[in-house]
């Protein structure tokens, strides 16, 4: 069992949303540290003041970066363990809704998420001097089926869990003592899907017919989520499908052929 209690923690999309929500929450739990990494530097250092008002200032750090530039993503990694000296959670979590700018959301949805759990192996890995660790990555129920209004976000989501169930099983990983998860929420109280549609995503009408009544999930059923797995040292491969009113429950149990 892995308790969040003196662990350090690296988040990506942490300025907001989901990502600011788990700062919050692995902070409460007492972790050593927690590094937001973002892109929006305006809203990661509000997220950054709130957070130190409220936990003190030595626990939390912001490090701007795209999550593309892979260099500029690993300067966090090599600031956290200069930082803390220790590593031992990664949350590859920062994503966009756009079906507009594919190739865009392809890069941070899905290849900045892969890059960032070989990182997280260079940098927690027992073979490389750290104690191993875990990488949670953010997918979503579109991870797990389809939808025509969304088919881009929807195929960036589907590759975050087919990397995941594939590469906690790769010989370079289980040797490092490095486990990798997924979550798989519905949909969320953030701003994520609002601020799409308020800048005209496409099939914006579409969209919000299929969105209205549907159920919302609170930010502290996906927090509660992460913090399980997190601390639970059996899951590996796990895709945790989250929906409103109902237990999470594993879908695609990872079976290697
Ligand atoms: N909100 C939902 O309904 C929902 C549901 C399922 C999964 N998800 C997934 O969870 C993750 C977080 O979503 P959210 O709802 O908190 O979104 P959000 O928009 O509230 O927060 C995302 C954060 O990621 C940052 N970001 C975007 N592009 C970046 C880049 N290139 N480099 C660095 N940071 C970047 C943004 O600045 C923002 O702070 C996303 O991967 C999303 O796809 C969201
Ligand atoms: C799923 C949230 C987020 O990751 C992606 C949003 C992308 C586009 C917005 C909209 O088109 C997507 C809606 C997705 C709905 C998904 C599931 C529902 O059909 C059923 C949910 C019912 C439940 O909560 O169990």
């Amino acid at each position: 069992m892995l308790e969040m209690n003196g662990k350090v923690a690296i988040i990506t999309g942490g300025a907001d949303g989901i990502g600011e929500a788990l700062a919050d929450d692995f902070l409460n739990r007492q972790a050593k540290g927690v590094y937001i990494v973002d892109i929006n530097e305006k809203k990661g250092q509000e997220t950054l003041s709130s957070l130190k008002d409220k936990h003190g200032a030595g626990r939390i750090q912001f490090w701007k970066c795209d999550v593309r530039n892979t260099d500029e993503l690993e300067g966090a990694f090599k600031d956290c363990l200069g930082q803390y000296g220790q590593l031992d959670i990664v949350c590859n979590n920062a994503g966009i809704l756009n079906e507009y700018t594919r190739k865009l959301m392809i890069d941070i949805n899905l290849t900045a998420v892969i890059e960032g759990t070989y990182l997280a192996v260079k940098y927690m890995g027992t073979q490389n001097g750290g104690k191993g660790g875990v990488v949670v990555n953010s997918a979503s129920i579109l991870g797990l089926i389809p939808h025509n209004l969304s088919a881009v976000y929807a195929a960036s989501k589907h590759g975050i869990v087919g990397f995941t169930r594939s590469v906690a099983f790769e010989p370079d990983l289980v040797s490092n003592g490095v486990r990798v998860v997924a979550i798989c929420p519905t949909v969320v109280d953030t701003t994520l899907i609002p601020s799409a549609l308020e800048k005209g995503a496409k099939y914006t009408k579409e969209i919000k017919q299929g969105l209205a009544g549907l159920p919302v999930l609170k930010l502290r059923d996906v927090t509660s989520t992460v913090v399980r797995l997190i601390e639970d040292g059996s899951a590996n491969g796990t895709t945790r499908l989250i929906r409103v009113g109902q237990d999470p429950e594993d879908i695609c149990p990872p079976e290697l052929f």
